[in-house]
């Protein structure tokens, strides 16, 4: 590093002091905290994005949010290259990073750090870094700080995207990387090109009965909310009303995250709304559930991660199987390989769902680069968490193959060439970068449509087994260790022995532990086939937990 850099980055980042005792760890997504504690965290990523940046020389993306969380907090995560997340591999200088306690080691890591991983500071080649922001008032400033992060390298230059979702940002930052145009307006007009190529092919005589045609979505009070009202201006085809579009507090009794875990309708939505076809984004419109208000109560009917992946995987088998079928002299039928990734979070009943339809259901653990990183390496891989967040997968070979089909086939066999083409819409129209609320809303919409069914058929696919999840409060959550994705723990010894006595006591029994990635605590899940044996065995085993890990409470 030269004098100049030395000096602009000394002179700078004492601007930005770290707050006195507060460790922050780089957990699932980023740096998530209160947000009066990241100012100088955010101005650090913006260091370590313009570094990032000059080592892989294409555009990285930094986005400040902090998805479901409550308004007063904040985050910011990186967008790697491929528009996914940071590799991991990063992740321990991020943190290095963040918590230096002063300019003088601040430097001195990012010294070591650029030798070490021979970064051109002063080489041909500029950094480019996307910034982004959700709704919350306190991304203002942090993203003035993370623009400081990017201007203290001086080969660097920072972008606003301005206020985006979450996927945005990262479908920009792959589309610029491919040398494409990269502007909202792009995104816009993809997801609407590409739902609307989605309904121009749908057979004749499909069409949803009955009176539930208008879809209403929870928009959290954030930034997916007020996307959705302008995306809503360019299609044709979908009536939709948007609710919680940012007249109340983020998040506060609405979006998915509430939605999901509490399984009560959202603010804005009631007795009238029984029936009808609603959904729920989370803050930053990454997440993305359905439900239905049921009669006289606050409770809801979820149709949650699992089952949107249910429907995504039963339209693809379908498309699949019109292109492999036999007969056609052209095309050589492949075998293409298409691949589900769940984590162990994933209701059983839809693990068997998908593999009754002869599916290779794979696991991984918990968390968006885990799932992300298997679906890659099938021709088409789906991931989706309970949670709502998830995406359809697409390899470049795998489209360049369809590509082929849909001009050789064009003029020889109409329904192998309409199945491409739907296949290609469903590439383009669902976020290759990342889970994306609004382009997996347009792709359920688009395939209940060809299905003709309502959200009460597509519903009744499989019945969720009852399940709980709980949180135990323990010494060292670092002290459980998992193996077999998560399903299995391998330490403390003897704990897993314990489990397995309680599982075998239930019917239909299943449960495990882990350590949460975002929080501290050990999670128990357990499924039975009555709710009341579900609660039994998570309990017991929270127990378990409890005596084996010491509690917090003892
Ligand atoms: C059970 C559960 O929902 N876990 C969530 C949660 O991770 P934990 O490591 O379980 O805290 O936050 C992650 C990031 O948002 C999300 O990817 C994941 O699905
Ligand atoms: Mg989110």
């Amino acid at each position: 590093m030269n004098d100049k850099q030395r000096s602009i980055l000394l002179d700078i980042s004492s601007r930005f002091s770290p707050p006195q005792g507060v460790k922050l760890s780089y957990g699932t997504s980023g740096f998530r905290a209160d947000a009066s504690l990241l100012e100088s965290a955010v101005y650090r990523v913006g260091l370590l994005a313009a570094l990032r940046s000059l080592k892989t020389r294409a555009v990285i993306g930094l986005m400040i949010t902090a998805s479901h969380n409550e308004i007063s907090d904040n985050g910011i995560k990186v967008a790697d290259p491929s528009g996914g997340m940071l590799t991991q591999d990063w992740e321990p200088f991020a943190e290095s990073l963040a918590n230096a306690p002063d300019s003088y080691t601040l430097v001195e890591i990012l010294d070591d750090f650029v030798k070490k991983e021979k970064i051109a500071l002063d080489g041909e080649w500029a950094a480019e870094v996307f910034l982004g922001r959700d709704t919350r008032p306190s991304g203002v400033s942090l993203l003035e700080a993370a623009k400081q992060g990017v201007a203290s390298i001086v080969k660097a230059n920072a972008k606003d995207m301005g206020v985006l979702t979450t996927p945005q940002l990262h479908w920009m930052v792959r589309a610029r990387n491919k040398g494409l145009e990269a502007s909202e307006h792009n995104y816009f007009d993809q997801l609407s090109s590409s739902f609307r190529c989605l309904l121009e092919l749908i057979p004749q005589g499909s069409r949803i009965v009955g009176t539930n045609d208008k879809l209403i979505v929870d928009g959290a009070d954030g930034i997916g909310a007020e996307k959705l009202e302008s995306l809503k201006g360019l299609l044709n085809g979908l009536c939709v009303e948007v609710r919680n579009s940012g007249n109340g507090v983020l998040n506060e009794g609405v979006g998915a995250d509430y939605v999901q875990k509490e399984k009560v309708v959202p603010r804005g939505f009631g007795p009238a709304d029984v029936g009808i076809r609603c959904a729920s984004f989370d803050g930053d419109a990454d997440r993305l559930v359905y439900f239905l208000v049921q009669p006289n109560s606050n409770k809801i009917e979820l149709v949650d991660g699992d089952k949107i992946m249910a429907l995504f995987a039963l339209f693809l088998e379908e498309q699949l199987s019109i292109l492999n079928k036999s007969g056609d002299v052209t095309v050589r039928p492949n075998q293409t390989r298409l691949g589900i990734v769940q984590t162990a979070y994933a209701n059983g009943a839809s693990t068997s769902y998908l593999k009754q339809l002869g599916l290779e259901v794979v696991f991984t653990p918990t968390g968006v680069k885990h799932v992300h990183e298997k679906a890659a390496e099938y021709d088409i891989g789906i991931y989706f968490e309970a949670n709502g967040h998830g995406t359809v997968l697409f390899s470049e070979a795998y489209l360049c193959y369809l590509e082929d089909i849909n001009s050789n086939l064009s003029l020889t066999s109409t329904e192998k060439q309409k199945a491409a083409s739907r296949l290609l819409a469903v590439s383009k129209l669902i976020n290759q970068a990342v889970g994306d609320a609004l382009s997996g809303l347009l792709l359920v919409e688009a395939i209940l449509q060809h299905l003709g069914w309502s959200i009460q058929r597509w519903n009744e696919l499989y019945h969720d087994l009852p399940s709980r999840q709980l949180k135990v409060k323990v010494l060292d959550r670092a002290a459980v260790v998992t193996a077999n994705a998560e399903t299995v723990v391998v330490k403390p010894s003897g704990i897993q022995e314990a489990i397995n006595a309680e599982i075998a006591k239930y019917h239909k029994g299943r449960c495990f532990i882990r350590p949460s990635g975002t929080e501290d605590v050990v999670r128990v899940y357990a499924e039975a086939s009555t709710q009341e044996a579900a609660d039994g065995l998570a309990y017991s085993v929270a127990k378990l937990a409890d005596q084996f890990l010491g509690s917090t409470n003892s």
